[in-house]
């Protein structure tokens, strides 16, 4: 047997809307998910996650393109033929049904005995914290206990893969940050292979093994969260993860005996060609313009060649947030430590060869990052 649990195979979604055009929500995805693994669909709205999460459940269908689990074919099946769970957004729970049967209702064609089904629904409340609520109607609760309830039915259930949209959503940020460490232990301790769309990039680093970064309906870049903010593939990634994001300028290049990166009305970043390996002059080759990049914990305040305005200077109780006036831009710097500056005074500041990447100014791809080639 494989490790692999989902794959996903040239799969577009086209929204076919009369007298309107069509709307292309998902190109040409390709993804492989590991059995057991925890993956995050992480984008801004619009982007495709719900979509592509709905192909895989099954509750739309597949234009274009393959999607097998556990071996087997799926984009076919009728969503009950998958063998897969998922926790709707909109929660979905059957209104005739008290939140205990709504969760039993999961696994009466499971062949459990009542005790069984009991000790589950027991164990899947406590799970969520919704033992209180086991007897009342969804119209009598509230929209963070109805998602509480249709996260508890998905995850009662043995399955194939789980599916959870939005999972905690709707939840006050003390509760969440709990249930998500729960959820993590569960998922973990089960091998339960899931995806969980979130646009909360905090939530995608605590519970997923692997995020997907989608944008404009197409994959940007499948990796650990370590890989994404080491090795951004484009420049999307690199402006979307990491907070405060990285910090882009557009530069010429003159890779002679020296690279020198030319921000137009900013520093010029000169660098002796030993401090940068011969595959990364390689990759940068023979252009003479390109997209650099620094990552705001990156930027060395206090000494160095450069020096710029200081636009703010925030204490944020663990570090410093700087502004920095920067070729008509602010270049955003994080300190440790607080920084003895105010606003309107100037600063020095270095950049390193080391901590720089490199992007194609016409394609946004990733060219090098820091002393590694891309
Ligand atoms: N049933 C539909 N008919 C037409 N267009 C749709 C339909 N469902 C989604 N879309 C469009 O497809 C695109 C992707 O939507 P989708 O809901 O997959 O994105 P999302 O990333 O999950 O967004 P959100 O975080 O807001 O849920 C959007 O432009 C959306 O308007």
């Amino acid at each position: 047997m494989s490790d692999i649990a989902l794959t996903i195979d040239g799969v577009d979604k086209i929204y076919q809307r009369r007298g309107k055009p069509p709307v292309h929500a998902v190109k040409a995805l390709d993804m492989a998910v590991g059995k057991g693994e925890i993956v995050a669909l992480l984008g801004s709205s619009g982007c495709g996650k719900t979509s592509t999460l709905r192909m895989i459940a099954g509750f739309e269908a597949v234009t274009h393109g393959s999607i097998s689990l556990a071996g087997r074919r799926i984009e076919h099946l009728p969503p009950a033929g998958r063998n897969v769970a998922m926790a709707f957004e909109g929660y979905s729970l059957y209104p005739p049904l008290t939140v205990r049967d709504n969760i039993a209702f999961a696994l009466k064609s499971s062949r459990m005995s009542a005790e069984d089904i009991a000790r589950s629904i027991g164990e899947v409340a406590a799970l969520v914290e919704i033992e209180k609520i086991l007897d009342r109607y969804p119209s009598s609760i509230s929209g963070g206990q109805q998602q509480r309830a249709s996260l508890a039915r998905a995850l009662v259930r043995r399955a194939d893969l789980y599916l959870l949209d939005e999972p905690m959503g709707q939840l006050e940020p003390q509760l969440r940050a709990v249930l998500r460490g729960r959820l993590k232990n569960l998922l973990v301790e089960r091998g339960m292979t899931s995806i969980f769309v979130t646009h909360d990039q905090t939530e995608a680093n605590a519970l997923a093994d692997r995020i997907a970064v989608m944008e404009g309906g197409v994959l940007q870049q499948f990796a650990s969260q370590k890989a994404l903010k080491e090795r951004p593939a484009n420049l999307f990634v690199a402006t979307f993860i990491g907070e405060p994001p990285m910090n882009v300028f557009d530069a010429r290049i003159e890779n002679g005996d020296r690279l020198r990166f030319a921000v137009a009305g900013g520093p010029t970043l000169d660098f002796a060609a030993a401090d940068l390996p011969q595959a990364v002059r390689a990759a940068i080759g023979q252009r003479s313009e390109a997209v650099i990049g620094v990552r705001p914990h990156a930027v060395r305040l206090g000494a160095g060649p450069h020096e710029a305005r200081i636009v703010s200077n925030q204490w944020l109780g663990d570090q410093s947030h700087l502004a920095l006036e920067v070729a008509g831009k602010l270049l955003v710097a994080v300190s440790h430590a607080a920084v003895a500056a105010r606003p309107g005074e100037t600063l020095r500041y270095a950049l390193n060869a080391a901590d720089l990447h490199v992007f194609d100014a016409g394609s946004g791809a990733a060219v090098s990052h820091g002393t590694e080639a891309a």
